[in-house]
This record gives C-alpha cells, sequence and structure tokens, in this order.
C-alpha cells in the first residue's frame, strides 16, 4: 500500500523549525525511486476522473512531485513561489502557517481566466498555504479543479480552508 510506503519513508524531526513543531520530513522520499514512481502512479490514478487543465506547485516541496506529476499527465506546470523570486509581474498573496507567515505569488500570465488548476503541495498542515495559492488562483479568475497531497495532517482541520475552493482533495498518506 502506498500509505504505509510513504509513512514507513517520511521522518519526524522533533522541534523544527521552532520548539513545540513536529516536523515532517519527506526527503527521504526523495532517495527512493521507485517509492517517487509510485507515488506519481498513485496521484495518477486518483485523478483519472478528474478535469483541469494545468497544475499549480507551491515553493519548495511542492515543485518536488507538482512537475513530475504534471509531466506525466502532460500538463503545464506553474510554479507558485514564496515573494520575491518571480522576474515577471506577479500577482501576490499573504499567508499564515503552522510556524510563520510568507507571501506567495504567481506570474500574471501563468494561465488564462477560466483555466481549471490543480493546487499540489507535498503536506497539508493548517491549510493556508493552499488557501492562499486558492485565493491567488482566483484573483487571476481561474477555477480550483482539486488538491493534491503526500501527507495530510488531518488533527490540524486544514480541508475545512480548501472545501469551499474545491471538494476534490487527494491525499496519499494521511496523520
Ligand atoms: O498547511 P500549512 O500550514 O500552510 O503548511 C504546509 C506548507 O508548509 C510547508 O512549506 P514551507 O512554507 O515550510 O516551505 P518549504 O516547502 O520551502 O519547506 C509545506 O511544504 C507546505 O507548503
Ligand atoms: N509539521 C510540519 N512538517 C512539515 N512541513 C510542514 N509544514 C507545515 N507544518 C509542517
Amino acid at each position: 500500500m502506498i500509505e504505509e510506503s510513504i509513512k514507513k519513508s517520511i521522518r519526524d524531526i522533533v522541534d523544527f523549525p521552532k520548539p513545540g513543531i513536529v516536523f515532517i520530513d519527506i526527503t527521504p522520499i526523495l532517495k527512493d525511486q521507485n517509492l517517487c514512481s509510485n507515488i506519481v502512479d498513485a496521484f495518477v490514478e486518483e485523478l483519472k476522473d478528474l478535469d483541469f487543465d494545468a497544475i499549480a506547485g507551491i515553493e519548495s516541496r511542492g515543485f518536488l512531485f507538482g512537475l513530475m506529476l504534471a509531466n506525466k499527465l502532460n500538463k503545464p506546470f506553474i510554479p507558485i513561489r514564496k515573494a520575491g523570486k518571480l522576474p515577471y509581474t506577479t500577482i501576490q498573496q499573504s499567508y499564515d502557517l503552522e510556524y510563520g507567515s510568507a507571501v506567495i505569488e504567481v506570474h500574471a500570465d501563468a494561465f488564462k481566466p477560466g483555466a481549471k488548476i490543480l493546487i499540489h503541495d507535498d503536506l497539508l498542515a493548517t491549510g493556508g498555504t493552499v488557501e492562499a495559492t486558492s485565493l491567488l488562483i482566483q484573483k487571476m479568475e481561474g477555477i480550483v479543479a482539486g488538491f493534491t497531497f503526500i501527507v495530510g495532517l488531518e488533527f490540524l482541520n486544514g480541508k475545512n480552508k480548501l472545501a469551499h475552493f474545491s471538494k476534490n482533495i487527494y491525499t496519499l498518506a494521511k496523520y
């Protein structure tokens, strides 16, 4: 089962990046090319009936599997970056997360109005990051088609922030 393989691979780092946070480190997954392929295949299976035009991946860990998945599905990839990194005209959104606050942005020409965008990130915690990404997509007149996560920290109830953007929320490993 993909969920068990993911849970076996990832590790918990206590008190990172701040005291009181148990950080879910996904980097061991990246050393296992079979597991990486199986994760992409599991997402492909989950998404087989979903209609969408492009995948938006969130810096930085959302880039890892977001681009692999977009490439596998022959769809464009849209990088959502932390403020100040994208060189062209951008649209911005601020947000809070488990251990701080930040601003994300996207290139103003990343997609056309009406495009259906699947949002991908490695992990759903409070949902602040993907909520901000959803607001960014809506600012640009895009439609949020759904969400994919490798890991979901269900006890933080991040899904509550997402349901009004899209009910299509796919999480491979839940805690
Ligand atoms: O659901 P939330 O509470 O918003 O938290 C989840 C976000 O936090 C982490 O990113 P982080 O900002 O640490 O950046 P990184 O991917 O560059 O490590 C993770 O990759 C998600 O993007
Ligand atoms: N506990 C956590 N582990 C890894 N990434 C995170 N992003 C937000 N909370 C996190």
